[in-house]
């Protein structure tokens, strides 16, 4: 069972490809956080957030979209994205047993894939931003996280930090 079997339902207003996005970029914390543990690569990175919030900014711009409103967007897929790092963290301390054996390379291979969703990102912000104003959007964006939470699987950890990439989704973006 996975998003390919299963249709959105319609309920959901078009914001499943949202939350799907949030999911797939929930879901590469777990290769941040290996690329990062038992390194000197801290979890919070300043630089590369602001890089990553200045950029968006300025596409939202040339998309029409309000670059506050999608900053809030990414600052929320930020917080939960690090939430779920330390939760991994946590987890491994505890378990070594259950470490990473891989580590992979944060700079070539981790960050491009969050860059790839990045844009995606962007694209489905535009195309929802009718029913992202609407005020079923609450109701709505509930119904699309959690048949994104279904379709992925997700462990309680990663359930946490998807319900922390949604506050900033329903507005005026
Ligand atoms: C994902 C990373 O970890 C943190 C979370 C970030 C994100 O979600 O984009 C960016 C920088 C770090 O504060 C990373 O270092 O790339």
């Amino acid at each position: 069972q996975g998003p390919a079997a299963v249709p959105a339902p319609a309920v959901a207003g078009g914001l499943a490809p949202l939350t799907e996005l949030f999911a797939e970029r929930l879901l590469i914390a777990d290769k941040v956080a290996a690329a990062k543990y038992g390194t000197d690569r801290p979890i919070d990175d300043p630089a590369r957030e602001q890089k990553i919030l200045d950029d968006v900014a300025a596409r939202a711009v040339g998309l029409g979209l309000d670059p506050e409103a999608v900053m809030a967007v990414f600052r929320d897929q930020i917080e939960a994205n690090k939430l779920v790092q330390r939760g991994l963290y946590a987890w491994w301390d505890a378990h070594p047993e259950e470490r990473p054996a891989e580590r992979p390379d944060l700079d070539t291979e981790v960050r491009p894939a969050l860059d790839l969703i990045t844009t995606r990102l962007l694209e489905a912000l535009w195309e929802t931003e009718g029913v992202r104003a609407s005020s079923s959007c609450g109701a709505r964006l509930s119904v699309a996280a959690v048949w994104s939470a279904y379709g992925h699987e997700l462990d309680p950890l990663h359930l946490k930090g998807l319900a922390r990439t949604l506050p900033s989704v329903c507005g005026q973006s």
